[in-house]
């Protein structure tokens, strides 16, 4: 049978329309790979021109928390679906992602800056928590209809110059930005006259160790055989390259690198901030107070474990993601309307995608897989069209030397009828 990334995309999409994974509209509205409606781009940011695309592609049958999903990936970079995808494969024939999602809420910060009588503003503030907790609920009071809304309040003296009020919102479905930083403000101007002077700012805070999502994966050895390594040689190699990037601040920049190529594809396939997301796993990494990996590989007998642990403060309602199409319809084709489903998703895709980078670079190392995969780029780049891309693709692999004077060239004589 054909493989799923073997067929034309029209046929991709069919084959997931009689898989019943689409419904007739969400079919129809991938086959018309319509853009943002005019009127709707132009009000959502500023200084609008056009649009700028980015292709999106899809996980196939990744299993998590034994439910199948199908889960859509937006990027720019060739390999990361493909690697995606073969992390997803070889998951699934061990049980699949086991994912566990906390989602506590969103910080906000209420900050005064160069006060005098520090201990007494503060502990002014802790006697004022009633007050404060109804200025939150008149600030945004859907969201206590809701269930959510204000549900912590700490005071914190930092640095010896400034009080900080710290809110911890529950957000409910909603990523909460904008609703945390209404809550703060008005709280701001609730403390204003207590305080004797109006706060420095008030605002959330984008880290999130509150909502942290653990992902978790158990391999067989047995099933990360390659032609020429055993599966447990490579298992070892994975664990070390673990523990190197433990050991190597440059390291683990790129090993977390790896993660997010999957992480900020499915929060951009869903609409949401990927600067938040990507300040707080970066924020998560540095907690100890140095740069650490997001995830971990160690050996238990016979089995490879991975574990990832990311926060992933995302919304499923709110800011863009109602009024951009395709982020609605990824959510509703991928089952992922829920956001601890969403975080649950972006997390097993996070270690997958790290998976997949780490098995690549301690077995054949990344350019087999990924140049393969990044030549139809280059062949494009190179001006290849049509059944040209392909034929270049193919040419660019078994090249000695490829890079994109080569690509010109080797087309240049295809052109001439020399190849
Ligand atoms: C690319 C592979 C998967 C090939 O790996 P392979 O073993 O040659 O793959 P295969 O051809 O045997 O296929 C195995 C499975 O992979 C999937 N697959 C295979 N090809 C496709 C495709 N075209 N489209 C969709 N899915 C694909 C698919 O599931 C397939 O199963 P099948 O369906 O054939 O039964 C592998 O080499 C790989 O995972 N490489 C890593 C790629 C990667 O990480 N790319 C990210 C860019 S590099 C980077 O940004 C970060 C990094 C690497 O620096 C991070 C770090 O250092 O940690
Ligand atoms: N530092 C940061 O990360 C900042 C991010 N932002 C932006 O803020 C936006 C997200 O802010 P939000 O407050 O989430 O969006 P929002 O302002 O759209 O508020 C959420 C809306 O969803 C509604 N809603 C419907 N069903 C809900 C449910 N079940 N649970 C909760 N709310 C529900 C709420 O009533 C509210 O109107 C994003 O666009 C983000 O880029 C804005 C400022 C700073």
């Amino acid at each position: 049978m054909t493989k799923f990334y073997e067929l034309s995309r029209e046929a991709r999409l069919k084959q997931l329309l009689n898989a019943e994974v689409l419904d007739e509209m969400q079919y129809k509205i991938l086959l018309a790979n319509q853009q943002i409606p005019a009127e709707i781009a132009n009000n959502m940011v500023e200084n609008q021109l056009t649009q700028y695309a980015i292709p999106e592609g899809l996980v196939r049958n990744m299993l998590i928390n034994n439910q199948v999903y199908q889960i859509p990936l937006v990027t720019e970079e060739p390999s990361v679906i493909a690697a995606a995808n073969y992390a997803a494969k070889l998951s699934t024939n061990n049980g699949g992602f086991h994912v566990e999602a906390h989602r506590d809420g969103l910080l906000g910060q209420v900050v005064f800056a160069d006060i005098n009588d520090l201990e007494q503003k503060a502990q002014m503030i802790k006697d004022h928590a009633v007050e404060i907790k109804d200025a939150a609920d008149a600030a945004y009071p859907s969201i206590v209809n809701r269930g959510g809304g204000l549900k912590k309040q700490t005071v914190t003296i930092v640095a010896e110059r400034f009080l900080k009020l710290t809110l911890l919102v529950d957000t409910k479905a909603a990523m909460g930005a904008n609703m945390v930083n209404e809550i703060s403000e008005k709280v701001g101007q609730l403390l204003t006259p207590m305080i004797g002077q109006p706060p420095l700012m008030a605002i959330l805070s984008n880290h999130a160790p509150q909502d942290v999502t653990t992902a978790t994966v158990r391999l067989a050895v047995d099933t990360l055989t390659t032609p020429t390594l055993a599966g447990l040689e490579v298992a070892k190699r994975i664990v070390q390259a673990s523990a190197f990037a433990h050991a190597d601040f440059e390291r683990a920049v790129t090993h977390n690198k790896g993660i997010m190529n999957g992480i900020t594809a499915v929060v951009t396939a869903y609409g949401n901030d990927t600067r938040a997301i990507a300040s707080a796993a970066h924020a998560f990494a540095a907690r100890s107070g140095s740069y650490h990996p997001l995830s971990s590989w160690i050996l238990e007998g016979q089995f490879l474990v991975g574990q990832l642990q990311v926060p992933l403060p995302i919304g499923a309602v709110g800011g863009s993601i109602g009024i951009v199409p395709m982020a609605r319809t990824n959510q509703e084709f991928a089952r992922a309307k829920d956001p601890v489903i969403m975080q649950q998703q972006i997390a097993a895709v996070g270690l997958a995608s790290n998976l997949a980078a780490l098995r690549a670079l301690v077995t054949d190392g990344i350019q087999k897989g990924h140049m393969n995969l990044q030549f139809k780029a280059l062949a494009m780049q190179a001006g290849a069209k049509g059944t040209e891309i392909p034929w270049l693709q193919h040419k660019l692999k078994v090249e000695k030397h490829a890079n994109l004077e080569i690509a010109q060239r080797l087309l240049a004589e295809k052109r001439k009828g020399n190849l």
